[in-house]
């Protein structure tokens, strides 16, 4: 069985070879640091988590980089706003970065570069391009000359002449950097100082780098000249990702990346959920109104990673539906295990099971093809758990449903899709804190949908097990008494 890919770069799905036998260089265009995470950069860190998850599962040993952007006009105003320096607002999404992440289980990339900690690299590789003849300095500036790299648009498909007819002459004299430019295509590489802004020292006199050019010089300096994968959400691949390529492959004259991946965007009433639209959804907010972290999980999973996904409440709701009965089937073997007297030491699991699992996500990735199979068994294990309650015994053989158990529990390892975690905070006895933001999520929708009767039964069910509502403008809080 051979794992085949999308391959945005060649526009076909190609089987996966890596440069080194046995080993994956991967490198991910992570976040730009001045706000909290939200349900689209949730999306990306859990397709490509996954997707590295799934390469160590099939035996291939993964190096995973993910970047910081820790210098943008965008972090500037927020420091501005906030009376603060770049660096200190940085910090502090970075860190609240970390703790979101965690709470969606996604395992820690090996490194975490930051664009203002590759300051050398960013200039050497700037260097080389004014050198070799693909960049030039303007006014304190420089430029990428696009012209001069033959293959640039090789990835989006664009041709820089389609590009002229489409670009209107009034926006391009608005841009200030257009004077300088020898052609309105270029891209800075680097940009003079500011006054007031943090600038760091170049040939080319105080400045800051451009976007680009600091994933170029990360990735060449944590993984090398060719990785095997480079991805990033499909928001990137015009200019982000086709300026990285003419940037790198100017310089070592090899392939960047021998496949180029994309995840689909989260979108809210057809648009992209982004920072810069305002029209996002935080992370944050999401799992403190309730949510489980693996319904989020589901969320992004039961879709196929390059199709657009529609954030609505009734999504959610329906995705924290599908955690539950995938719950009961993880938490069958906790439940149970001993009463049915499973010995624990030795995992076996049902080849034809794994096999059918791999056959989906050998498939670009093909994730709900593979949750298909995992419901399989937890829906078998759920009936049994019933049969057991009712009849104090199972219907399959005990041996049988322990391989069926470990097999769930091990393949939804490699989804990320962990049960056992929660069962651990649960408090010994009475409703879990998440359970207990179920129940409240599900009578907000109730009351929302008008349906007070509900609201109000689910309000004195919870005060029945001594926990109390407080209702307010910012939502529901609660307590046990
Ligand atoms: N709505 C989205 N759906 C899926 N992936 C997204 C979405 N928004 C951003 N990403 C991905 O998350 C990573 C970080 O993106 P970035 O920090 O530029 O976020 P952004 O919300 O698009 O910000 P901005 O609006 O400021 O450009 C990138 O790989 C990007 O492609
Ligand atoms: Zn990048």
């Amino acid at each position: 069985m051979t794992l085949t890919l999308y391959n945005t770069l060649t526009r076909r799905q190609e089987p996966f070879t890596t440069v080194e036998p046995g080993k994956v260089k991967m490198y991910y265009c992570g976040v730009t640091v001045y706000d909290f995470c939200h349900l689209g950069h949730a999306r990306a860190c859990i397709v490509w988590d996954v997707v590295r998850r799934y390469l160590q599962f099939i035996g291939y040993e993964v190096r995973y980089v993910q970047n910081f952007t820790d210098i943008d006009d965008k972090i500037l105003n927020r420091s501005r706003q906030e009376h603060s320096s770049m660096e200190e607002v940085a910090d502090r999404f970075i860190k609240a970065y970390f703790e979101d992440m965690a709470r969606l289980g996604i395992k820690e990339a090996d490194e975490y570069p930051r664009a203002t900690h590759t300051m050398n690299g960013i200039q050497r590789l700037i260097h080389e391009l004014e050198h070799k003849g693909y960049a030039y300095p303007a006014d304190g500036d420089v430029y990428y000359a696009v012209r001069q790299f033959s293959e640039y648009g090789k990835l989006s498909r664009r041709k820089l002449e389609d590009l002229q007819v489409g670009a209107s002459d009034r926006v391009q004299v608005k841009d200030p950097e257009y004077q300088k430019k020898k052609d309105p295509f270029d891209f800075a590489l680097w940009k003079a100082a500011r006054p007031g802004e943090p600038a760091w020292k170049s040939p080319w006199g105080e400045g800051r780098p451009g976007w680009h050019i600091e994933c170029s010089a990360m990735v060449r300096d944590r993984l090398g000249e060719t990785i095997d994968i480079h991805a990033g959400g499909e928001d990137l691949i015009f200019p982000h990702h086709e300026n990285e390529i003419a940037q790198s492959e100017a310089v070592t004259g090899k392939p960047l990346a021998l496949y180029w991946m994309h995840n689909g965007m989260v979108k809210v009433d057809g648009e992209k959920m982004s920072k810069s639209l305002g029209n996002f959804t935080t992370i944050r907010d999401l799992l403190n109104r309730g949510v489980e972290p693996m319904a989020v999980r589901l969320l992004v999973l039961m879709a196929q990673y390059r199709t657009p996904i529609d954030f609505t409440d009734e999504a959610i709701a329906d995705k924290t539906n599908a955690w539950h009965t995938l719950k009961e089937g993880l938490l069958f073997g906790y439940e149970y295990g001993e009463k049915l007297g499973w010995q624990m030491e030795t995992a076996s699991l049902i080849p034809e099971i794994v096999e059918r699992f791999q056959a989906s996500v050998n498939d670009d990735f093909n994730f709900p093809g593979g949750l298909t199979v995992l419901f399989e068994l937890a829906k078998e294990l759920r009936r049994e758990g019933n049969i057991i309650v009712h009849q104090g015994k199972t219907a399959t053989p005990a041996e049988e449903l322990k391989k069926q158990w470990q097999t769930l529990v091990t393949l939804a390892e490699v989804l990320g899709l962990e049960a056992k975690l929660e069962l651990e905070t649960s408090p010994s006895g009475g409703l879990s804190d998440a359970e207990i933001e179920t129940k409240i999520q599900q009578r907000q929708q109730a009351r929302q949908a008008k349906n007070f009767a509900e609201g109000d039964r689910i309000r004195d069910e919870l005060l029945a097990q001594g926990i109390t509502l407080i209702d307010s403008r910012d939502g529901t809080r609660w307590h046990r008494n």
